[in-house]
């Protein structure tokens, strides 16, 4: 079977920066997803439209920042990840190769090739977050499976979650032992029911 080859990884958006190029549709939403996960996600906009509800939903966010005209390359000073999302593809094109040259992590909406990496559907309960990637074959099956999977985890996960994290405090022993005891309170929960 065809593999999946992307590695997803967890980013602190709080500790990096990033650039959104772009304030229509498409940039309003890679900016909500970012912000949904990382409310402390320190993002700047620059583009010469912005949505008046780009602006509304970024209202209380302090931390984010608009820069009211076309994009101009300083803008990629000092930027960890670049998010493009502008109705013009050339442009895309041609700020992806300096993202390139300059080692910036760049995603391009709509356009899979140019991208470094994705942005995948993402179910949150508490402090368990789960992403789902298609490989980019269907978002809207990764939506879906986002939706089935919120559906069927119960809302009080964190509660587990907060026990399993006194759990791990308390335990006495070196590593190996703390791993015996976390897999052993833990067994029931992947026990198949006969
Ligand atoms: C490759 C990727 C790159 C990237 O954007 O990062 C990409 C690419 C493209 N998306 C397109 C369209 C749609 N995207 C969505 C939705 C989402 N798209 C997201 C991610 C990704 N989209 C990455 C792969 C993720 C993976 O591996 O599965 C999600 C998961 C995360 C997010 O964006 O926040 C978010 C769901 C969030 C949620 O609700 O959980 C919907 C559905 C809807 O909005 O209801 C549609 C319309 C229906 C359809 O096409 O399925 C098009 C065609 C555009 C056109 O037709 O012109 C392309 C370009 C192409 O495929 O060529
Ligand atoms: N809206 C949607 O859900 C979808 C949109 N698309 C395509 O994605 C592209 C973007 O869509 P929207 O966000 O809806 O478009 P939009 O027209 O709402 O927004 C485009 C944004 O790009 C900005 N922009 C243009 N030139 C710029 C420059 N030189 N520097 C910085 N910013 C610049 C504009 O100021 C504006 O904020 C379009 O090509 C559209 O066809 C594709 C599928 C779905």
């Amino acid at each position: 079977m065809a593999q999946n080859e992307l590695f997803p990884i967890f980013l602190k958006l709080n500790t990096l920066d990033v650039l959104l190029v772009g304030g229509g549709n498409v940039g309003l939403e890679k900016i909500s997803a970012m912000l949904q996960n990382s409310p402390e996600a320190r993002i700047t906009v620059v583009a010469p439209m912005i949505l008046d509800s780009l602006r509304e939903y970024i209202r209380h966010f302090e931390q984010v920042q608009i820069i009211e005209r076309e994009f101009q390359e300083q803008d990629l000073d000092n930027r960890d990840l670049v998010i493009l999302a502008t109705d013009n593809p050339q442009l895309h094109a041609t700020i992806k190769a300096t993202t390139k040259q300059r080692r910036i992590l760049c995603n391009v909406a709509d356009t899979p090739h140019l991208c470094d990496f994705y942005l995948g559907s993402i179910v949150q309960k508490g402090d368990l977050k789960i992403a789902i990637s298609t490989n980019g074959k269907s978002p809207t099956m990764a939506k879906r499976i986002r939706e089935f999977l919120d559906d069927i985890i119960p809302d009080n996960i964190q509660n587990l979650l907060d026990n399993l994290r006194e759990i791990r405090k308390s335990i006495q022993g070196d590593f190996q032992e703390k791993i015996r005891v976390l897999n052993e309170v833990t067994a029931s929960l992947v026990e198949k029911k006969k």
